[in-house]
């Protein structure tokens, strides 16, 4: 039977709705939620996920900022831009859009965003308060992701799971909260020996390593349940491009359960959960409950 396609984008449209909902309380007591994006160079990519993340904090009816430096900054000119942010009381996250210029050193400027303020959830201090199960800002992606797996499932208690990418933005933290949902984690990634015997066992496959459509379906336990938050852009004649993940969609449909499509999977939940993140921080720094159904 063919698999269930998991309606990212609808989901996300959820996800902004009751923000938008929530934001609209805070401003009735005289809080306006802000959020800051900061854009070094002109990555077309970069170009258009900060285009979406302003309009879509407007929609929301939140403050937005957006700091655009050209490809040549140097690390001083970021960081004090980031550091004036820190100190902005309208401003209750700040993120900085990846990839930066290969001349700035990410790690530096990632430590320099006051960490309540890290909606992006990747400074060092966050990652270690997820990693040790502490109330932490969680990276948008897998936060998105999570929240389309609770969906589906409700708990996720004794699934096997396998996230397939170990990177600091998507794979460690996915891992994380997995396993904080009481699922039984393995990360595999480009050295993990017969990747396809690994991804088998899993009722939960979370693919993030960048390669388009490395996972078929002949990989997948049947019934299983895919996330794809691979997105690889692929010229086509028309000059447009195509983007794909890293699954081969045809193939895992077959054999999956469940599965996110590439586009209108986990890609829309990223922003969504971007402001969901910005919302938390900003009821945190006004000593208010956080907002239900929108953290990990
Ligand atoms: N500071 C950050 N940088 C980057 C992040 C991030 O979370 N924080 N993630 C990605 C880019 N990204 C947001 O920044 C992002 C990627 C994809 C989507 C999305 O909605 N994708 C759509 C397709 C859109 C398209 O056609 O390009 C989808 O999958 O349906 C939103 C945000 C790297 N950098
Ligand atoms: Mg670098």
């Amino acid at each position: 039977m063919a698999a269930r396609v998991i309606d990212g984008k609808a989901f996300a449209a959820t996800v902004r709705g009751k923000v938008a909902e929530h934001v609209a309380q805070l401003k009735a007591q005289g809080i306006t939620p802000g959020l800051a994006v900061v854009l070094v160079g002109a990555d077309p990519a970069s170009e258009v996920y900060v285009r979406s993340k302003g309009k879509q904090t407007v929609e929301a009816g939140m403050h937005s900022v957006e700091k655009r430096l050209p490809a040549t900054a140097s690390e001083d000119e970021v960081l004090s831009i980031i550091e004036a942010l820190n100190g902005d009381p309208d401003v209750h996250g700040i993120l900085v859009q990846l990839p930066l210029p290969g001349h700035l050193d990410e790690s530096r400027i990632l430590a320099t965003v006051d960490p309540a303020k890290d909606v992006d959830g990747f400074h060092i201090s966050n990652a270690g308060l997820l990693a040790t199960g502490q109330k932490a800002m969680v990276p948008c992606t897998p936060l998105g992701s999570l929240m389309l797996l609770r969906d589906l499932h409700g708990d996720l208690t004794g699934m096997e799971a396998v996230v397939i990418g170990r990177s600091n933005i998507v794979g460690k933290p996915m891992a994380q909260l997995l396993l904080r949902d009481n699922c039984t984690v393995t990360i595999a990634h480009s050295r993990t020996r017969d990747l396809p015997a690994v991804v088998r066992r899993a009722d939960i496959v979370v693919a993030a390593v960048g390669r388009a459509g490395m996972v078929s379906g002949d990989w997948l336990k049947p019934g299983s349940t895919v996330i794809d938050v691979g997105i690889t852009r692929i010229p086509t004649e028309s000059g447009k491009d195509r983007i794909v993940g890293d699954c081969d969609y045809a193939s895992c449909a077959e054999v999956a359960g469940a599965i996110t499509p590439v586009p209108g999977g986990v890609g829309p939940m990223t922003i969504a959960c971007l402001l969901a993140n910005t919302l938390t921080a900003c009821c945190r720094a006004n000593g208010l409950p956080e907002p239900e159904g929108l953290t990990a």
